[in-house]
């Protein structure tokens, strides 16, 4: 596969040592231990190569283990057994090298939007001009540019998400880690921010892990989409998506567009079908 930018994108499935994992997952599996009544396995054996620059999405059955994917990777949730890399280092806890959007944008409401988006480098405690710096380029970046001084409740929800995406960068993370980012949104901004994401993803060059509950944004943003099973979560099938970039909105209308998401939507039937 080709990107943009001409350079040629190999499958994990031929991946070679050459081709150091973004993020991977070994034989994860991942037990919650209930307080009362019985304990929950949310993941079994779940294997996943992330290459670096790769854009994977993961659809499944609601609580099929997708978000739990994600904390495990993101390092807020050991896992109960398997290993969890971010490169070549093993996932032991949260990391600078991983950004993360939720579906809320959990914006700090005190905070203008320049202060929200400074908070990673604050915590991390970069040099002050620096920090700015970092802020108005991810303000223009995610085409905020003008808001540094609003506050979160002046803006709409599609703008905040904007705000949590640029704090997610602002550290300048290997690996972009998102968690039905657009889930609340209309279907309008919600199409809009799919193409600001891929525009951002291709000028700054991150690997991304999206989790959605809409196949066509699956299919749309992904050079792999991974189909979970219904919990306990395992890897139903891995579809390569062959599909051109830049992506545009017209392909949603093609046949190719089509196969993909009856493919998908085939595989999610059968498994909130399975017994
Ligand atoms: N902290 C927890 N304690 C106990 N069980 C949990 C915890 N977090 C998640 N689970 C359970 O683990 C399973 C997977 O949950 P998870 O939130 O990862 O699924 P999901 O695929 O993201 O769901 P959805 O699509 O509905 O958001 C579910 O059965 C859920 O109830």
């Amino acid at each position: 596969m080709t990107t943009d930018s001409g350079e040629l994108r190999v499958g994990t499935r031929g991946a070679t040592n050459a081709n150091v994992s973004a993020a991977a997952l070994q034989h994860v599996h991942m037990t919650y231990q209930a307080r009362r009544g019985e304990n929950v396995l949310a993941l079994k054996d779940v294997s996943l190569d992330i290459l670096p620059k790769e854009f994977v999405t993961i659809i499944g059955p609601s609580g099929c283990g997708k978000s739990t994917l994600i904390k495990i990777i993101a390092g807020l949730v050991r896992p109960s057994s398997g290993e969890v890399l971010l490169g070549s280092s093993e996932v032991t806890g949260p990391s600078a090298d991983v950004g993360l959007v939720f579906q809320q944008p959990v914006l700090l409401p005190w905070r203008n939007v320049s202060k929200n988006v400074s908070l990673p480098l604050e915590v991390l405690d970069s040099a002050k001009n620096d920090r700015r710096a970092a802020v108005e380029q991810l303000l223009d970046l995610v085409g905020l540019g003008k808001y540094g001084k609003h506050y979160p409740h002046e803006l709409s929800g599609g703008m905040q998400q904007r705000v949590s995406i640029a704090r997610a960068l602002v550290h300048d993370p290997d690996v972009l880690l998102m968690d039905e980012p657009f889930g609340a949104l209309d279907a309008l901004t919600r199409d809009q921010m799919s193409f600001e994401l891929m525009r951002i993803w291709s000028e700054r060059s991150k690997t991304v892990v999206f989790v959605t509950h809409s196949i066509p944004e699956a299919i749309l943003l992904a050079d792999r989409v991974v189909v979970m099973s219904k919990s306990p979560g395992e890897i139903a099938e891995i579809i390569d998506i062959e599909l051109p970039r830049p992506r545009r909105n017209e392909m949603v209308n093609t046949p190719e567009f089509g196969a993909y998401v009856q493919r998908a939507r085939t595989l999610l039937n059968a498994e909130t079908t399975a017994h």
